[in-house]
């Protein structure tokens, strides 16, 4: 099956203008603190100009989880990515009081995980796991750092592959990886904005996969 795509990281009304004309499954908005945090008025204003079919994925990093239940309620997001060290009680909160999809971001650097690491979150009620760079890359998220794809934990979810992935190598990491979703954001970026040509293009590939 083709992967899926997530352009991460949107803040301008152009940058939904491109993902709108590129068409992928799945954008984000990044509610964490970073150079490409939303607020929540901003966040409601790109996703009234987002075409219908676009998930909205709200990125958060400890966040309190009225914050989250908020913004799902008010529907400015549609889905729940949680980057930080949000422990699966928190994901059942979250799908008891969200209803909702949740991604569960893990990092991946040199620690083993067991496998009931994984068993937890899924029990917890998490609907994929997304697996992005380790903390070499410094901070959570958005660090446009490899990591080695040939430690992709075995779960038992659907994962979205993430970190540094660009037009180059996108083929490669879906060929070697298979993921359910690929998930892009410093690769679709010049000068550290949005760029139209690499959204359509990095899509334009991965549908060629
Ligand atoms: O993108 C951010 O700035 C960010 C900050 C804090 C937590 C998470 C963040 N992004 C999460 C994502 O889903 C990114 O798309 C993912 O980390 C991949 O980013 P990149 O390596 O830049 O493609």
């Amino acid at each position: 099956m083709k992967s899926k795509i997530k352009i991460c990281g949107l803040t301008r009304e152009c940058d939904i203008d491109y993902v709108n004309e590129a068409g992928p499954e799945y954008l984000g908005f990044v509610f964490a603190g970073s150079r490409r945090q939303i607020d929540e008025a901003g966040a409601a204003r790109l996703k009234s100009r987002t075409k219908s079919g676009i998930a909205a994925v709200g990125v958060f990093v400890n966040a309190p989880a009225e914050q989250v239940i908020r913004l799902m309620e008010n529907g400015i997001i549609d889905i729940v990515q949680l980057h930080g060290q949000e422990t699966p009680s928190y994901v059942e909160e979250i799908k008891r009081r969200a209803n909702g999809p949740v991604i569960k971001a893990i990092r991946v650097g040199e620690e083993e995980y067991p496998s009931a690491f994984f068993e937890e979150y899924a029990n917890a009620g998490a609907d994929y796991f997304l697996f992005d760079s380790g903390t070499s890359g410094g901070g959570y998220g958005g660090t446009g750092v490899v990591f080695d794809w040939n430690r992709i934990p075995k779960t038992p979810l659907p994962y979205f592959l993430a970190g540094g992935l660009h037009a180059k190598n996108i083929g490669t990491a879906i060929s070697h990886a298979q993921p359910y979703a690929v998930d892009i954001s410093s690769g679709v970026e010049t000068n550290g904005v949005k760029d139209r040509d690499k959204i359509l293009e990095i899509i334009r590939r991965v549908r060629d996969v």
